[in-house]
């Protein structure tokens, strides 16, 4: 079965139409300004409608104030936020109460302790993301193009459904979903030639990859 296929710091027409076109569910939108990704409101709002409808809009933010986030929703018009940043699970349910939309809640992963820090989120957040603890000259919480150690996540709970994110690319992408399972999967680096700067051949060969390792997958229940 295919994943959910999430490609984040969109920033061009080119680039969105692409990803859409290959079979993107979800187009992610950055509002971080240290983000070379990052991107206006108004304009990821132009982008988001030329596949508004075909994919899930999804607008990503770290620790953003209230302020911040009506002008994001009010432009943007996003289906999902995904909150990566310190966010409480209070500020979750003000959020969700607020502008009545789905979250994604991140969190950066290294070991299985980790994943205690999600305990307090379950049944608040609509889907948790799992993403590499960033190296500790970034300035980013996330985009750092590097993977954790998926076996991580052999400890967690079947029923929590996740994105699993964090350096994912064309070469591991196989891999990553034999091990996981993941029933969601985004990636942003691992489609780009620079820092921000997406490449519509390494969007295609990232969805090939994709293909090529949900068809080997075993079909549960089968006997062949
Ligand atoms: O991509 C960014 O610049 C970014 C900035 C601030 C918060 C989150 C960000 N990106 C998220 O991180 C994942 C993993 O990225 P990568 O594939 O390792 O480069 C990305 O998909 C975004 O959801």
């Amino acid at each position: 079965m295919m994943p959910d296929i999430k490609i984040c710091g969109l920033k061009t027409s080119e680039a969105v139409d692409r990803a859409v076109e290959r079979g993107a569910t979800h187009v992610g939108f950055i509002f971080f300004e240290k983000s070379p990704r990052n991107i206006e409101p108004d304009i990821a709002g132009t982008l988001a409608d030329r596949v508004r409808g075909r994919a899930k809009i999804v607008a990503v933010t770290v620790d953003a104030d209230t302020d911040e986030l009506d002008e994001i929703v009010d432009l943007l018009k996003p289906d999902i936020l995904q909150l990566h940043g310190k966010e409480s699970p209070e500020r979750l349910l003000m959020l969700k109460a607020l502008y009545g939309l789905p979250i994604i809640k991140a969190f950066s992963i290294r070991e299985p302790e980790d994943l205690k820090r999600i305990e307090p989120y379950i049944g608040i957040a609509d889907r948790f993301l799992f993403d590499a603890k960033p190296p500790s000259d970034s300035e980013l919480p996330g985009g750092n193009g590097i993977p954790f150690d998926w076996r991580v996540l052999r400890t967690l709970d079947g029923s929590i459904d996740y994105m699993l994110s964090g350096g994912l690319n064309k070469d591991n992408i196989a891999a990553a979903l034999r091990e996981t399972g993941a029933h969601g999967i985004d990636v942003s680096s691992g489609v780009e030639s620079a820092p921000g700067v997406k490449d519509v051949a390494m969007i295609d060969e990232f969805f090939a990859a994709v293909k090529r390792a949900s068809a080997l997958e075993p079909v549960s229940g089968s006997t062949k």
